[in-house]
């Protein structure tokens, strides 16, 4: 029997990403999965006195209909923009984007067939079961194994889903305090945001309360 290889990442590229939030410093690296990911940071410039706080990082999971295509059956591209947003107001901060993730980790063609199930009647966990997948089939190691290549262990999180804290934890991230995305209610995503809720726990933000951060302990 071989021993396990210790997680590795390997840094692919890197440039400078201007966006409409500022210009952020985009690394391409893969991690145990050989799945390219991206990491969108900010660093506080050198004239500007070093903080005490840990960064501000999201851990987000790649969502083509909702991201590139508007989808308002999720909130995934409304979270993104904010957590960009949030992370260029501080100046500092990581965006970590994690591909094949799509529909939590089932890929895109199950994710359209779970929403075809979601148009028959059925809720967001109940479509992933009866396609015979798990509720959530994400790993968040990669992600985890890049903060700490680069030396970030304590983070201030940017989320609403209990599993994400647990499962960086568990993977050697110190989780100093969860910061709560506020929600992009619509119509079209009233009962996914709704069994998010009820169902996996997440918490979020209704419509004007104020961004909620707790300490995760
Ligand atoms: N299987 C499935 N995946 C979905 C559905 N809607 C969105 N997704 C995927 O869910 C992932 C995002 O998960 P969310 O539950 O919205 O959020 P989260 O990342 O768990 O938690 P936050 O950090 O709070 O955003 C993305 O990969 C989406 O593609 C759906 O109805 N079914
Ligand atoms: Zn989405």
């Amino acid at each position: 029997m071989t021993a396990t290889a210790p997680a590795t990442v390997r840094v692919l590229a890197r440039a400078k990403l201007p966006t409409r939030h500022g210009v952020f410093d985009a690394v391409c690296f893969s991690g145990a999965d050989d799945v390219e990911h991206l990491a969108l940071s900010m660093r506080t410039p050198p004239a500007v006195p070093p903080s005490d706080e840990p960064p501000l990082i999201r851990v987000h999971s790649e969502c083509l209909t909702g991201e590139a295509l508007g989808s308002q059956r999720c909130d995934c591209g409304p979270q993104l923009d904010t957590a960009l947003a949030l992370i260029a107001e501080e100046g500092r901060g990581m965006v970590l984007y994690l591909r094949g993730h799509e529909g939590r980790g089932i890929g895109l063609a199950q994710k359209i067939r779970a929403y075809a199930l979601q148009e028959a009647g059925l809720d967001t966990v109940e479509a992933n079961l009866e396609l015979g997948e798990p509720v959530d089939r994400r790993s968040y190691g990669p992600a985890a194994a890049y903060l700490r290549q680069i030396g970030v262990e304590q983070v201030r999180l940017l989320t609403n889903n209990p599993d994400k804290v647990a499962a960086l934890r568990a993977a050697g991230i110190g989780i100093a305090e969860v910061h709560a995305m506020p929600a992009a209610p619509l119509p079209a995503n009233e009962a996914y945001l709704a069994t998010k809720t009820q169902k996996m726990g997440h918490r979020g933000l209704r419509p004007g309360e104020e961004p909620l951060s707790y300490s995760a302990d």
